[in-house]
């Protein structure tokens, strides 16, 4: 089972937050937290979540068809993937190279099923903008629901010339009007209900009246109605499960008849800010930096899916820190900086304090191997992002994205591939996220300098982050892209 403690298929992968700095310290130090991670595997028990279940959780299996219920985030122990296959075997993602550190594709999976999806909730149609779909969107009538004119002109009925019958037009929304027969015709809007016995529309350009006589070319048998059932029969599947409410869906919701819809609400995130180095307006001074993340993990989490409550900056106060994840109301935390083993580093020690599960305490790539995710008490994910602007980056998309997409029941984002314009440096056992810029088409992408952990100067200027898999890359070697939401 190679790193076995990162293979058991639940989400423990290691059993304490300070096996990530042991390693940190060095390689005399790996194989005991190797050893302590692969006892923890072996406990059937540890998989689960002690007490995981609280009262106004789902139970699980519950979650996915009961609206209006709490916020549901039991953590959701994926079936056991026991036997070492599935996550984890791509060579790209360097766990034969024995790194304690799950690898990259790895924690990505552990990420996006360590907890259960939040609960459905009924919202209308205004308030379900932004949110995914809980269950398909059926069609809940015929669309159109009625034979409809497609054209402003006249209804007709039969070969020409037409006899215009008495009244008034058909319109839109208006009184269905009397049937026709062969050779007869009535003026009829776009949208109206055609009448009965309408064989074909002829539009207002195509036709001239005269004395009450209407002349034209016949137009072909259907020719501008649109006939009921055209676009979908009532039951059809519009969209499927997961689906975002974009603005197009909620306006087929509301065509399909939807006053209403089930969705997975996004997850509410709250950013916490890290770091008493930080300042937050003017120029650098006295050792001391503009805060970078605070700009862009919200904007950046927003893209992902999350709904950011509010970002707060707490310097490096412990206690702060610790109220602070006592009493969030949010359904993720994010936290930047503190995640290594520097003398003002708290987030572990506090996480620990608090009775906070370790779920990945490390990830086998660079920039960003200290990343973490936790789950505190209340089945409340914590992702800990490191404070290097990239590494801070490559913590989003390897634990954000598929966490978020796992609370809002979204499958992992498929990865595209591109061929690299040129060599690319790997490193010996970890993944590599290298900011590419697209060139000449989607195909081919070009890494950029500026690349460093602390540099944002190359993420800047990207279309995607390629995954540079152990060893690295040549030219022309194909590679994963993960896409930078709104690049
Ligand atoms: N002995 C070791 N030291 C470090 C290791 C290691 O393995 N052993 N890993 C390095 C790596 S890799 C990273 S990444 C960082 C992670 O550090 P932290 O998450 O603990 O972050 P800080 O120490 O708070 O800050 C690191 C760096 O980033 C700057 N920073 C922090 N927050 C922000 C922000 N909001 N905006 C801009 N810049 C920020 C901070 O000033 C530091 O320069 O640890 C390495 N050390
Ligand atoms: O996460 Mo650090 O360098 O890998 O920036």
């Amino acid at each position: 089972m190679g790193a076995g403690a990162g293979r058991a298929g639940g989400a423990v992968v290691i059993d304490d937050f300070d096996d990530a700095l042991a390693l940190a310290n060095g390689p005399a130090t790996r194989d005991g937290a190797r050893q302590r991670g692969a006892r923890a595997a072996s406990e059937p028990g540890r998989a689960e979540s002690p007490g995981a279940r609280t009262e106004g959780r789902a139970p699980e299996g519950a979650h996915g068809d009961a609206p209006d219920q709490t916020p549901d985030r039991a953590p959701r122990h994926a079936p056991g993937n026991t036997s070492g296959h599935g996550v984890g075997n791509d060579p790209e993602d360097g766990e034969q190279a024995g790194a304690h550190h799950p690898a990259w594709g790895r924690a990505r999976e552990l990420a996006h099923r360590a907890f259960r999806p939040l609960a459905p909730r009924r919202l209308s149609l205004e308030q379900a903008r932004g949110h995914t779909l809980a269950s398909p969107l059926h069609a809940l009538t015929d669309l159109p629901a009625f034979d409809t004119s497609a054209m402003d002109g006249w209804a007709v009925a039969g070969p020409g010339p037409w006899r215009l019958v008495e009244g008034p037009p058909a319109l839109a929304g208006g009184p269905l009007a009397t049937p026709l027969t062969d050779g007869l015709a009535l003026p009829i809007a776009t949208g109206a209900r055609l009448p009965e016995g309408a064989t074909a529309v002829l539009r207002a350009e195509a036709g001239a009246v005269r004395r009450g006589l209407l002349t034209g070319h016949t137009p072909e048998p259907g020719a501008d109605i649109r006939p009921r059932g055209q676009e979908c029969r009532s039951g059809a599947v519009l969209l499927p499960t997961a689906a975002p409410l974009t603005p197009a869906a909620l306006g087929l919701a509301a065509a399909a008849g939807y006053d209403q819809l089930a969705v997975r609400p996004r997850p509410r995130a709250e950013v916490l800010v890290l770091g008493d180095e930080l300042l937050h307006r003017g120029l650098p001074h006295d050792g001391r930096v503009r805060d970078a993340l605070g700009p862009m993990v919200g904007p950046w989490l927003a893209a992902l899916g999350a709904e950011v409550l509010v970002t707060r900056r707490l310097g490096d106060d412990a206690e702060a820190l610790a109220e602070a994840v006592a009493t969030t109301r949010a359904d993720l935390v994010v936290t930047t900086g503190s995640t290594a083993a520097g003398p003002v580093d708290l987030l572990r020690r506090v996480l620990r304090e608090r009775g906070a599960r370790p779920l990945v305490t490390g990830v086998a790539v660079r920039p960003g191997h200290p990343m973490l995710l936790a789950e505190l008490p209340g089945q409340i994910p914590l992702i800990g992002l490191p404070g290097n602007p990239l590494a801070a980056v490559s913590g989003l998309l390897t634990l954000a994205g598929p966490l978020l997409r796992g609370l809002t029941d979204r499958p992992l984002a498929e990865d595209r591939t591109a061929t690299l314009a040129e060599p690319v440096r790997g490193h010996p056992r970890d993944s590599r996220l290298v900011p590419v810029v697209h060139r000449a088409g989607p195909a081919t992408v070009r890494p950029l300098s500026y690349a460093g952990p602390a540099m944002l100067r190359g993420i800047a200027a990207a279309t995607a982050l390629a995954v540079i898999p152990p060893g690295g890359a040549e030219a022309h070697a194909e590679v994963r892209l993960l896409d930078l939401p709104e690049a």
